[in-house]
C-alpha cells in the first residue's frame, strides 16, 4: 500500500465549515478564539491572494481619507487621459499590455465563481478516496474574441475529456464555443472560450502574391483573426460540403492564391467540371486544360496526369523528395468540381474504372512530384469516394449530419470542436480545417469572389487554354 496518494487537482470541501462531534471537551472561549485566528488568517491570505483588487482598494481609501473627493477625481481623470493617449498612440500595445491583462483578471474572477459547479455538472470532477477532486483553473489570458484558460487536469484526465464536455462548458460559461487543446506541459489543457465571431462577415478576395508560396497559400480568415494558409506541397486537397455550403469559394480562393503562378507559367490548372462548366467555366482562360461535358475526355485528362506523375516520380526517385516547379516543368493542379460524378454517378462502368485507377495514381504518386488535386464533393461516404483516404488535407464545410464530420475531418474531430453540422446556412464558406501541428480543428471562412471578380481575375492572369481537346491561345475570355 502506498504511503501517500498523490492526486493532482483541487479538493472540494463538503461545506465551508466542517464541525465534528467533539472527542475532547473544549471550552467555548478556546473554540471561539481558534475560529477567530482562522478567520484572521483567511483574511490575510485573501488580501494577499487578491492583491490586484485589495492594493488598489487600499490605495483609493487612503487617497480619499487624505485628499477627499478631489484626490479621487484627479486620479481617475489622469488615468483616463493616460489610457486614452496610449490607445490612440499605439492600440496594439495598449490592448496587449493594458486592456487584455485587466480583462483577464476580471474574467478569471468570473470563471472562478462558476468553476466548481461547471466541473461537477460537466462530469469533469473526480471522486477519489471519499473526496471530490476538480481540475485547477491556473491562468486566464484574453485576446480578441477569445479567452484562453489554462487548466491543470486531475490525475488520469486527458484533453479529450474536456473536448467531449466542450458543449456543456460553452453553455455554462455563456460563450459561443469551447475548444480544448493540449496545454504547454503534461497534465494541462487549454480551454479556448470563443466569444465574438470574426467570421460573420463575407471575406473579400485576398491580395495575389507575385510568386505563390506553395507552402502557404492564403485562402481566407481563421476565427482567431489570422490568415488561413494552405500548404499545397506534399498534399492533395478534398473539399466536402452540402449543397450551398460554399465549395466554389474554396476552389476560387485557391485558384486566386495560385493566379500569378498561372500567368508566369509556373502553375498549370487542369479543370474538370462535370456539371457542364457551371462552376469553373467563368475562369476558363486560367485553365490549360478543361473538360466539362465529355467523360471520356475527363478520363483521358486524368490518365495523362497519372502518366506525368509516374514519369516525374521515376525521374526524381533518389534525387529529391519534393519537386520544385519551374516554367519548363510546372506544378500541375487538377481542379475537380463534384468529384462524385466521376467516381460514383457515372454509369459507364469501364470509364468509371479508368477514372478511378488514374485518380488513385495521381493522388498517391503526384503529391511529391508536383501533380496535385483539389476536388470538391458533397457526399463523403466511402462508396461514393473510395479514394477518400488518399486526400491528406480535408476541408469540411457545412455538413448535413454530425456523423459525417469524423468521416471527413478525421476521428474525434467533432468532439474536438469541428461542428460542421452546426454551421448555419447563412454562413456559406465557413468550415473547419486541421492546422499543422495542432490536433484541434480551426474554424475558417474562405474568401468569396463574385462572378465579376472571377472573370476579372481570369482576364488578368489567364494565359492559354485547351478546351475539350481544342487549343485556344490568348488570355481574354
Ligand atoms: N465564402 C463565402 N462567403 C460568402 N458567401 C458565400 C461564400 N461562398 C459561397 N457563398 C454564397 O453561397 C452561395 C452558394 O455557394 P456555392 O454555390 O459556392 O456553394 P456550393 O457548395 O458550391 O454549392 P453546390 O454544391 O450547389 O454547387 C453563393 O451563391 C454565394 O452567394
Amino acid at each position: 500500500m502506498p504511503l501517500v496518494n498523490v492526486i493532482r487537482g483541487e479538493q472540494v470541501p463538503v461545506s465551508a465549515l466542517n464541525v465534528r462531534t467533539p472527542v475532547l471537551r473544549v471550552p467555548l472561549w478556546a473554540a471561539l478564539g481558534w475560529q477567530l485566528v482562522k478567520a484572521l488568517a483567511w483574511l490575510v491570505k485573501t488580501y494577499v491572494r487578491l492583491w490586484y483588487l485589495t492594493l488598489p482598494a487600499t490605495f483609493l481609501t487612503w487617497l480619499y481619507l487624505r485628499y477627499g473627493w478631489q484626490g479621487l477625481a484627479i486620479l481617475v481623470g489622469s488615468t483616463a487621459a493616460i489610457g486614452g493617449g496610449w490607445w490612440f498612440a499605439h492600440q496594439t500595445s495598449c490592448l496587449r499590455f493594458g486592456w487584455w491583462p485587466i480583462l483577464a483578471r476580471y474574467r478569471r474572477f468570473v470563471y472562478r465563481r462558476r468553476w466548481q459547479a461547471a466541473m461537477v455538472t460537466a462530469k469533469l470532477a473526480v471522486s477519489y478516496d471519499r473526496h471530490i477532486v476538480i481540475p485547477v483553473l491556473k491562468r486566464v489570458r484574453c485576446q480578441a474574441g477569445a479567452d484562453r484558460v489554462l487548466v491543470r487536469m486531475v490525475t488520469g484526465q486527458i484533453p479529450d475529456d474536456f473536448a467531449k464536455a466542450s458543449e456543456r462548458l460553452a453553455h455554462t460559461f455563456g460563450v459561443r464555443q469551447v475548444k480544448a487543446i493540449p496545454g504547454p506541459a503534461f497534465g494541462t489543457v487549454v480551454l479556448v472560450l470563443l466569444r465574438g465571431d470574426a467570421l460573420h462577415r463575407t471575406i473579400a478576395p485576398l491580395p495575389v502574391a507575385a510568386v505563390p508560396d506553395f507552402t502557404a497559400l492564403p485562402m481566407g480568415l481563421c476565427e482567431d483573426g489570422t490568415v488561413y494558409m494552405l500548404r499545397l506541397f506534399g498534399t492533395q486537397v478534398l473539399i466536402v460540403g452540402a449543397t450551398g455550403s460554399g465549395k466554389g469559394s474554396v476552389i476560387w480562393s485557391f485558384i486566386r492564391a495560385l493566379a500569378a503562378g498561372v500567368s508566369t507559367g509556373l502553375v498549370e490548372l487542369w479543370g474538370i467540371d462535370p456539371k457542364g462548366g457551371m462552376e469553373l467555366g467563368m475562369g476558363r482562360p486560367l485553365f490549360t486544360r478543361f473538360a466539362t461535358h465529355n467523360f471520356a475526355q475527363m478520363a483521358e485528362l486524368l490518365e495523362e496526369a497519372a502518366q506525368l506523375a509516374q514519369a516525374r516520380a521515376a525521374r526524381l526517385a533518389g534525387e529529391t523528395r519534393q519537386h520544385q516547379p519551374t516554367q519548363a516543368e510546372p506544378l500541375i493542379v487538377l481542379v475537380i468540381d463534384e468529384l462524385a460524378n466521376l467516381t460514383h454517378y457515372l454509369t459507364e462502368r469501364q470509364l468509371k474504372d479508368r477514372i478511378k485507377a488514374a485518380l488513385g495514381i495521381v493522388l498517391s504518386q503526384g503529391r511529391a512530384v508536383g501533380v496535385h488535386v483539389i476536388a470538391a464533393i458533397q457526399d463523403p461516404r466511402k462508396e461514393v469516394l473510395p479514394a477518400r483516404g488518399l486526400f491528406p488535407t480535408r476541408i469540411a464545410l457545412r455538413l448535413s449530419e454530425a456523423a459525417e464530420v469524423d468521416l471527413v475531418a478525421g476521428d474525434g474531430m467533432r468532439d474536438r470542436g469541428a461542428l460542421c453540422d452546426r454551421i448555419p446556412q447563412s454562413q456559406p464558406g465557413v468550415g473547419y480545417v486541421a492546422l499543422e501541428g495542432d490536433p484541434t480543428p480551426m474554424r475558417v471562412r474562405f474568401s468569396y469572389l463574385t462572378d465579376k471578380q472571377i472573370k476579372q481575375m481570369a482576364r488578368t492572369y489567364g494565359r492559354f487554354r485547351v478546351i475539350e481537346g481544342e487549343a485556344t491561345e490568348g488570355g481574354a475570355a
